[in-house]
């Protein structure tokens, strides 16, 4: 954004006029011009201040440095300049665009600069078109055709507006340039007023299209030199207005000084919207005259302008001068947006969306490049991970391997005992005899004891029979309280028990042999009876008799052979039989409660391990998923491997 620059100049006074002063007068003081009263105090309400006020010393190349220089340059780089002079009639607009001779105006000094310029720079090659068209009556008149008459204003995206017809001349230096201008000058409307000899009737509009482009085309690959700029230049000359009674016009210059003055409130009109500025704003009515339509870019557009305020110094035209200040202040205010104009021909434009197109790819495949490097990242981490879990999962597994292991070990090794006392307590039942059983259970307690239980079967024959069940339901309890106990083999059911056959029979016969070959050993005996020495002797001297009962319905009684001696010592002799009967009895009893215990724990020990059997039966098929999960793991893997390779 940019502002209109505008200045105010005080053309010399003009030495005609012949009228009586109150002494008011101008008074330019750096950038501010004030009316002040005779005796030199400013006039409250009529100071105004500006980019450049320029008194009635100002030479045209000053005016063209301080207001149309920048332009011109900016001109040459594409953008878009207009510079215009505003003023009442004969404040020297025309002086100041046009010039004389020996003091040439903006447009001389700007065709002159540009060319110059067009010279200077040789890195870029330049086409220059121009035009002079002036605002007659509200008609577009060709000044360098006469003939084009009454053009029309079009606008098209290609070209903005522009004045279908105009006569475009391609122009190569100053001079060509300023012999056409001077060929227009004889078609534009001059008029003689009481203001001004040759007053001008008509707006006009100098135009210069400035085409450049690069010479350099090598550096086009990689910028864009080869885009064509193009900007527009127009300078200027506004018609002044005026008051009919002032100027005297009649007739032709009537109807011209109504139309002038009609372009010009226009104007006034479009630059008091353009600078109200913002939402204010509202409609800017450009196309309310002809004037404001052509310089449309210009105000408000995309073009740097200047607007140069022409005014007269004379007290007899204070108002004029008045209204002319007024109209600058209010043009400082509005603003441009400006920028360079580039047109781009095929290939430019191919080169540079070509350039463009490089430009994102590269940003797509930097960014796709990193992407690319996080995703594989991630997935070196997930492998990583993966692995970690696997070797992880392999230790567990070759754990629960050894420890499945062990317990089919420890389970074969019970196994084994069990089969073992099996076989003896099947043995025992099917001698009837004498029992060795060795117990070498898993737990600690049992194994460290080694205990060694002997059952003996002799008078008074106890028979075992011991029964095994994997069944854990035991009531243990009850083992425990029937330990102590005689044997109830009902009431225990499942467990290990020594039960004693043919209990309450009493023999047919003694239960000593008649000879000793198929009777245990001493050894034996002492171990039965726990070191309790059994009279051997007295065993060995018992005579092999019948038992008799002695009934009292036995009619018979004893025999009467015998002597009262011999029924003494028999009494005597049964009577100790019966109490070694008792204590066997009592020490069989013994060694049954304590073979009940023993069978108890073996039972509380079997009950553990058909726990761990149970457990050991769940661990193949926790192997299995482990395993079915191993793999599972272990495909994810490969495939997530597959695709960062693909990747990269
Ligand atoms: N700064 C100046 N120095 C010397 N002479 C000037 C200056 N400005 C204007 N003049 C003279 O004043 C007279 C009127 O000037 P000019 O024709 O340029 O006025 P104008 O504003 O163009 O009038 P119009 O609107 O009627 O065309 C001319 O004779 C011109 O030479």
């Amino acid at each position: 954004m940019e502002k209109i620059c505008v200045a105010v100049r005080v053309r010399p006074p003009a030495p005609v006029i012949q009228e009586v002063s109150s002494g008011l007068y101008w008074k330019v003081e750096h950038n501010r011009i004030s009316l002040h009263n005779p005796i030199g105090i400013p006039i409250s309400g009529a100071s105004y201040a500006f980019d450049h006020v320029l008194d009635q010393n100002c030479t045209n190349a000053k005016v063209y440095e301080l207001l149309t220089e920048d332009l011109i340059r900016a001109a040459i780089e594409g953008f878009n300049g207009t510079a215009f002079a505003y003023g009442q009639t004969s404040s020297g607009k025309t002086f100041t665009m046009n010039g004389c001779e020996d003091n040439p105006g903006i447009i001389p000094l700007a065709i002159r600069d540009i060319f110059q310029h067009i010279q200077m720079a040789l890195d870029r090659e330049f086409l220059i078109r121009v035009s002079y068209m002036e605002i007659y009556n509200e008609e577009i008149n060709d000044l360098f055709s006469p003939e084009n008459q009454k053009l029309q204003i079009h606008e098209n995206l290609e070209r903005g507006i522009f004045v279908a017809g105009l006569r475009e001349e391609i122009v190569n230096n100053a001079e060509q340039v300023l012999k056409l201008i001077e060929q227009g000058e004889v078609n534009r409307h001059f008029g003689q007023t009481n203001m001004n000899a040759r007053s001008s009737r008509s707006h006009t509009i100098f135009r210069m299209v400035i085409e450049s482009k690069s010479k350099d085309t090598s550096s086009s690959e990689h910028s864009n030199s080869d885009a064509i700029r193009v900007s527009v230049l127009n300078l200027v000359d506004l018609a002044g207005s005026e008051r009919i009674a002032k100027t005297g016009a009649g007739g032709v210059h009537l109807k011209e000084g109504k139309h002038i003055n009609k372009s010009l409130m226009v104007l006034g009109n479009v630059i008091n919207k353009l600078s109200d500025g913002g939402k204010q704003r509202g409609h800017i009515p450009y196309r309310d005259s002809k004037l404001t339509r052509i310089l449309q870019p210009a105000l408000g557009g995309n073009a740097k302008t200047s607007i140069i305020c022409t005014v007269a110094p004379e007290e007899v035209h204070i108002e004029e001068t008045r209204g002319t200040l007024q109209f600058a202040s209010r043009a400082k205010c509005i603003t441009n947006c400006i920028q360079v104009n580039e047109i781009l021909t095929d290939a430019a434009l191919l080169r540079r969306q070509k350039l463009e197109i490089e430009e994102l790819r590269k940003k797509l495949q930097g960014s796709r490049s990193e992407v690319l490097e996080q995703e594989i990242l991630k997935l070196r981490n997930e492998l990583l991970k993966y692995e970690l879990e696997r070797e992880k999962l392999a230790m567990e597994l070759e754990e629960e391997r050894k420890s499945h292991k062990e317990c089919n070990q420890c389970i074969k090794e019970q196994q084994m005992k069990i089969d073992n006392i099996n076989s003896i307590v099947s043995c025992s039942e099917q001698d009837g005899d004498s029992v060795q059983i060795k117990f070498f259970p898993s737990s600690s307690s049992m194994a460290d004891a080694g205990i060694l239980v002997l059952l003996s079967t002799g008078w008074g024959q106890l028979p075992v029979r011991q029964r095994l069940e994997e069944d854990s339901n035991d009531d243990h309890s009850t083992c425990q309280e029937n330990a102590f106990k005689t044997p109830c083999f009902k009431s225990v059911r499942n467990t290990f028990v020594a039960k004693r056959s043919n209990y309450s029979k009493l023999p047919d016969s003694s239960p000593l042999p008649d000879d000793f070959s198929n009777v245990a050993d001493e050894e034996l005996w002492l171990r039965l009876n726990k070191g309790h020495n059994t009279d051997l002797n007295s065993l060995q001297m018992t005579p092999s008799i019948k038992a008799h009962s002695f009934s009292s319905s036995d009619p018979s009684g004893p025999s009467p052979g015998y002597s009262i001696e011999y029924y003494k010592d028999e009494i005597q002799n049964l009577k100790r039989q019966l109490e070694h009967t008792i204590e066997e009895k009592n020490e069989l009893e013994r060694s049954h409660a304590k073979q009940l215990f023993l069978n108890n724990q073996i039972l509380v020990e079997m009950s553990k391990l058909q726990q761990e059997m149970l457990l050991i039966r769940g661990i193949p098929q926790k192997l299995c998923v482990s395993v079915t999960h191993c793999k599972d793991i272990y495909k994810d893997v490969l495939s997530i491997m597959q695709i960062a390779f693909k990747h990269r």
